[in-house]
């Protein structure tokens, strides 16, 4: 994108920045993330200025109005970065994540709306506590193994991360592709490590050099974006094979899946996601329907943006409610009384998707858990033309002007600060930088504008690129959560382990263990089996 001088964002307040490194990579050495966006809000307002290597001025907002704006109001305006977009392609190929058009944006999502309708999600709650029961029956296992001959009531240390990242690619193994990953027991297939070394590849943190090589894909054309997976390299090469693997499984899957949508009714069809697509698809006008290379990325993407993404969610609703015991004795309550409830009745014995949603302290609690813990904390776009950004409240330049908007220049890069918008006081409550579910059940929460589409956060995104998938992932988390919090009480482990969890930036934020940061994403708790 070419960048006109005529708008510099020079005036607006930073701190000192590297021309060769700018000081977005300070992000990755931060013990906790949002510490920096938390500092900067507070020293320079809901808009300020950071460098990206090479001298290139990035803008980055936590102010409600300009989300609203950009969001809302700006339709494909705003586009993805080459940098996000080569990544993207790298790792999956021709998916709905590497759209760089609006239009090529509006055709997958098109196809792929129907296998997200409420309907069909309703349709996957079965599923989700399938697995849900099967994550606490294989985490008693786990936990009367780690017991071993001692006769104890008191419960067992249990990375819970780990185990929640197994449930969550088995559901979406069997929801999203009709496929068995069967991580819960344990059987690693080929496929289950391929997508574990995915996501392995998409948080390597790049070196300096491999950032200012990066730093310069903006300036090469996308047309040249198929050849960087080519590229000689460890790094690379180890990205060709895992996207051998999963394609090849992939591909075969939606050949079944198109061979059964030709000779099955609608009625009489798969419910699995990928069936869903498939069928959408065939029924498209050919001009408009994805290919089968861009179905087979699809899966890939799906599978990725619907894994980690709920488990880390959920791990930190787990630490939270470690953290609050008096919260988990709520949510615990709550559910006990929705069982008697539904026993009484006698129509169904599982929670349906109405007694979950009618259940106000869990929604207050997953609400409260996506605004203090947004595992994307941050997202990237590109204007794609020159425009002027309306701020909410006036904000101080270098000079000392105050200023009520921003003109920028097509072309200038812009992060968007999820963690810091989701701190903002004037919104969530001068408590704003405490956990308290409350804030969402006394009603404390006051948005002047319209941002988010799950309680106004930023945490699934907004507008036309929101995540597709936040229904799916609600309702998955609902099922989880309930299932684990009647069958066990969980604690934070005993202080003679001295443990202090860190929010690291891990391509999504998630737990690792002060001074065991080379045991990997890790979130130990004391997980202790209740009586039914
Ligand atoms: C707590 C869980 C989740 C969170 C916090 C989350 C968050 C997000 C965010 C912030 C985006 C926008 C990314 C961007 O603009 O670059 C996004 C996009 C997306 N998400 Fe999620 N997500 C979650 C779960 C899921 C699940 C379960 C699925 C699928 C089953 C999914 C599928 C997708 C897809 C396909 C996109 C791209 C949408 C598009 O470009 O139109 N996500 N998600």
């Amino acid at each position: 994108y070419q960048r006109s001088s005529r708008c510099s964002v020079k005036h607006i307040r930073g701190p000192p920045v590297s021309f060769w490194r700018g000081n977005i990579r300070d992000f990755f050495y931060q013990d906790n993330v949002g510490d920096l966006d938390f500092k900067y809000a507070k020293d320079y307002g809901l808009v300020w200025r950071l460098g990206a290597p090479l001298g290139e001025d990035v803008l980055m907002i936590a102010d409600p109005k300009v989300l609203q704006h950009i969001f809302h109001k700006s339709g494909y305006n705003y586009l993805k970065n080459t940098e996000t977009l080569i990544k993207t392609n790298m790792l999956f190929g021709s998916s709905i994540l590497y759209t760089p058009s609006g239009r090529a944006h509006a055709r997958h999502r098109k196809v792929m709306n129907p296998a997200f309708s409420t309907s069909q999600l309703r349709s996957f709650l079965p599923l989700f506590q399938h697995s849900a029961d099967k994550l606490c029956h294989f985490l008693g296992l786990e936990v009367l193994r780690l017991q071993g001959d001692r006769a104890s009531t008191e419960g067992q240390v249990v990375a819970v991360n780990k185990w929640l990242s197994r449930a969550t690619l088995d559901i979406i193994g069997e929801t999203a592709l009709h496929y068995d990953f069967g991580s819960l027991e344990n059987s690693k297939s080929e496929v289950s490590e391929a997508y574990e070394n995915m996501f392995v590849e998409s948080r390597i943190n790049p070196s300096l050099l491999d950032a200012l090589f990066r730093a310069s894909w903006k300036y090469m054309p996308l047309l040249l974006v198929e050849f960087v997976q080519y590229l000689p390299g460890r790094a690379y090469s180890r990205v060709r094979k895992t996207r051998k693997i999963i394609d090849r499984v992939s591909g075969g899957l939606v050949d079944r899946a198109t061979e059964e949508a030709k000779i099955v009714p609608v009625e009489k069809g798969k419910k699995d996601v990928m069936s869903v697509l498939v069928r959408a698809n065939l029924s498209e006008n050919p001009s408009l329907r994805l290919s089968k290379k861009e179905m087979v990325a699809q899966m890939g993407a799906l599978t990725f943006a619907g894994h980690e993404t709920t488990a880390n969610t959920l791990t930190w609703m787990l630490w939270e409610l470690a953290k609050h015991p008096e919260f988990q004795e709520m949510l615990r309550t709550e559910i006990r009384e929705k069982r008697e409830e539904v026993k009484a009745e006698g129509s169904h014995v599982d929670f349906s998707v109405d007694d979950l949603e009618s259940m106000p302290f869990l929604e207050a609690l997953i609400k409260e858990v996506m605004r203090f813990h947004p595992i994307i904390y941050q997202l990237i776009r590109i204007a794609g033309q020159d425009d002027t950004l309306p701020l909410s409240e006036p904000l101080l330049t270098v000079t000392g002007e105050a200023i009520d908007e921003i003109p920028i220049a097509k072309g200038q890069s812009i992060m968007f600060s999820i963690c810091a918008y989701n701190r903002i006081k004037k919104i969530w409550g001068e408590d704003a930088d405490e956990f308290n579910p409350m804030r969402f059940i006394e009603n404390r929460v006051e948005p002047e504008f319209k941002v988010g589409m799950y309680g106004n956060l930023m945490t699934f995104s907004a507008g036309l690129r929101s995540c597709i998938g936040w229904r799916f992932s609600l309702i998955e988390m609902q099922a989880v959560i309930t299932a684990l919090i009647e069958r066990f009480e969980f604690c934070l482990p005993p202080k003679e382990q001295g443990v202090e969890v860190l929010r690291k930036p891990l391509g999504i934020m998630g737990p690792m263990v002060k001074g065991r940061l080379d045991l990997g994403s890790l979130l130990p708790l004391n997980v202790k089996p209740l009586r039914a």
